[in-house]
């Protein structure tokens, strides 16, 4: 048994056991273990082990003792020793082992989507079982936080994690994976310096002084000081660049979508300035329109980006109608006409993100007498047609929005969707890793729905919120949703999400939901942990749910695989292991061939 904290456990796929005879005194046996990295055999490292333990197992096996291991970051050693060698498989052999350490150490493997990504890049061909249709051509992006320590420093939130960025390549029925880590400032500085040196979402880099204190609330101020982290999401442009997103505006960070390469940071070139932005900007074959938060007059400019430019041009401003600061806006939606602006009742909170210890509620606070309003823009005008208060809400994720006519064609008003947390804050608490870590059996997912606003476009004052279907239809989880993009800002009947077959600590299930017929179909793996489902349309395709669902699983054994479910159906079409277990990630997009 070869005792190593467990960041490191993650990365090993081989240990080779080395005792050999010192040629000085050979009566001594000196011990020594060589752990090699999957499908990178010159990293390998060799390091001695002090003391040395059988079990009775065979040779090589069971035996136990304190390696001495370079950090996650060092250079591996190769020995120049000569050595007899006998080899451990990890994997296989230590399962069947049951000491407590061992065991502890097999739990570990099982949270494996929250457990760090084990190397900085893989690339391979999987195998696949079952068919891949052969019209799925082109490439599956899904990025997300898949790395959450430096040297010996575990981060708390989810949302912290160094960007992993994972790639499925289809074409013709086969499928080759890619994963690399995105080459922000932020993760090359830690790789470098063994620590942290940017501001993430929880965590804020330690001072040395209190004079460094104060140049760091400085560099917050100028931005200097915040993440480029691009961790959360992924969006292809219309003019082909591929960008990864964060909450920070200099967390936009171009890759090639082939190769999974950082390229180089996506500079906004006009003059708008601003710290932060939605994470989830709309994106489509024309358009480009995001949500920019401003702090100091609360309120949130529209701006439009023209495909082949860098430059935002202004649609127009809503002010906030509560205070002191505007809500949250990870996501908005649109419609046809309108860009629907969410002012939500968790707003970002100044004092909160001078602080360096995390609050509960992160940098935001939850102001529920400020009250919950949403605002509906002209893309045209930039004109603020509605504008009402509605029920308290806390969301992530929008799902879509669309029009509702009369039937002389005259806009009454505006459906929006969302995956709402009943507005209750406690999700954000939920995905902290210890939390996510330690599940005991109990039912600690909060509740969600599809929350469905109404906004009526009469001048009425108040908006509705309800559920859209029986949120029992898809175990009351409801998040990390996707729908057909060609029904973006359109009526619309299906959404595809994470659901929740209970009791979990998390969304455990990818559901279909019909919002004509209000049911849902659900698909679980128990013990896994599936990432957002990606429905992908097949070219020609007439009926909306006609085309593919793409998720990555991180198993309860550790292990995982991409899975293909039918659309249509929700049944499995195929899946593929991967070489092993994947992180938890966030959102992905389509990259269609050519
Ligand atoms: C991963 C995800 O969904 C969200 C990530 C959010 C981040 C990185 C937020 C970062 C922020 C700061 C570093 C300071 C300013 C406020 C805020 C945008 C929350
Ligand atoms: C993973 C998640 C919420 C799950 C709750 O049910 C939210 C992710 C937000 C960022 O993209
Ligand atoms: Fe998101």
């Amino acid at each position: 048994m070869i005792r190593f904290p467990r960041y490191l456990y993650d990365q090993i796929s081989n240990v080779v056991f080395k005792p050999y005879i010192n040629l000085t005194s050979p009566s001594l046996l000196v011990p020594q273990i060589t752990i090699t990295f999957p499908l990178l055999p010159m990293a390998s490292m060799i390091s001695s082990m002090s003391s040395v333990k059988s079990y009775g197992f065979p040779p090589g096996v069971g035996v136990s003792g304190i390696a001495r291991i370079s950090p996650i970051f060092g250079i591996p050693r190769v020995s120049t020793k000569k050595t007899k060698t006998a080899t451990v498989n990890v994997a296989t052999d230590l399962p069947g082992i049951q000491s407590p350490l061992e065991k502890e150490m097999v739990e570990d493997r099982k949270l494996v989507a929250w457990t760090s990504v084990r190397q900085e890049r893989w690339e391979g061909e999987l195998v696949v079982e079952g068919e891949i249709p052969k019209w799925l051509s082109g490439t599956y992006l899904r990025n997300g936080p898949g790395l959450w320590h430096v040297g010996d420093y575990n981060f708390r939130h989810l949302f912290d994690g160094y960007a992993t960025l994972v790639g499925l390549h289809f074409n013709n029925g086969h499928l080759t994976m890619g994963h690399r880590q995105i080459e922000s400032e932020a993760y090359k500085a830690a790789k470098n310096s063994n620590k942290l040196c940017y501001r993430e979402f929880s965590e804020v880099p330690k001072h040395d002084s209190f004079l460094a204190y104060i140049g760091d609330l400085a560099n917050l101020f100028s931005g200097a000081s915040l993440t480029d982290n691009a961790n959360t999401g992924v969006v292809k442009l219309a003019d082909g660049r591929v960008v990864c997103l964060t909450e920070t505006i200099k967390g936009s960070i171009v890759v090639d979508p082939n190769t999974l390469d950082t390229l180089e940071k996506f500079e906004y070139t006009d003059s708008w300035g601003g710290l932060i932005h939605s994470a989830h900007p709309i994106v489509t074959d024309s358009e480009f329109i995001t949500l920019l938060p401003d702090l100091i007059n609360p309120g949130y400019m529209v701006a439009r980006m023209d495909p082949g430019t860098n430059e935002r041009k202004v649609i127009g401003r809503v002010d906030c109608r509560g205070g002191p600061s505007p809500g949250w806006v990870h996501s908005f939606p649109v419609t046809e006409h309108y860009v629907i602006v969410p002012e939500m009742p968790l707003r970002y909170c100044a004092q909160n993100l001078l602080k360096a210890e995390p609050t509960p509620l992160y940098k935001f606070r939850w102001y529920p007498e400020s009250k919950a309003f949403m605002h509906v823009m002209c893309k045209a005008s930039g004109k603020i047609v509605a504008s009402v208060e509605v029920p308290l809400f806390v969301t992530f994720h929008f799902i879509n929005a669309y029009e509702e006519k009369d039937e002389d064609g005259r806009i009454t008003g505006v459906i929006a969707d969302c995956c709402e947390h009943h507005a209750d804050t406690t999700i954000l608490d939920n995905l902290r890793l210890q939390n996510l870590r330690s599940w005991s059996g109990e039912d600690v997912l909060p509740d969600a729905r599809v929350g469905r606003f109404r906004i009526p476009m009469d001048g009425s004052e108040k908006g509705e919120l309800f559920a859209a279907l029986n949120a029992d239809e898809h175990g009351r989880g409801m998040d990390m949703c996707s729908i057909n993009p060609s029904f973006l800002g359109k009526p619309y009947r299906y959404v595809y999400a994470c659901g929740a077959q209970r009791p979990c600590n998390f969304p455990n299930t990818l559901t279909k939901i019909d919002l004509v017929d209000g049911k849902a179909k659900n698909w679980y793996d128990e013990g896994a942990v599936p990432s957002e489902p990606y429905f992908v349309a097949r070219p020609g395709a007439v009926e909306e749910d006609d085309g593919v669902v793409i998720s990555m699983i991180s198993d309860k054994n550790g292990e995982g695989y991409a899975l293909i479910l039918d659309g249509s159906t929700f049944e499995e079409i195929a899946r593929a292991k991967f070489p092993y277990g994947l992180p938890y990630g966030l959102h992905g997009c389509w990259v269609p061939k050519n």
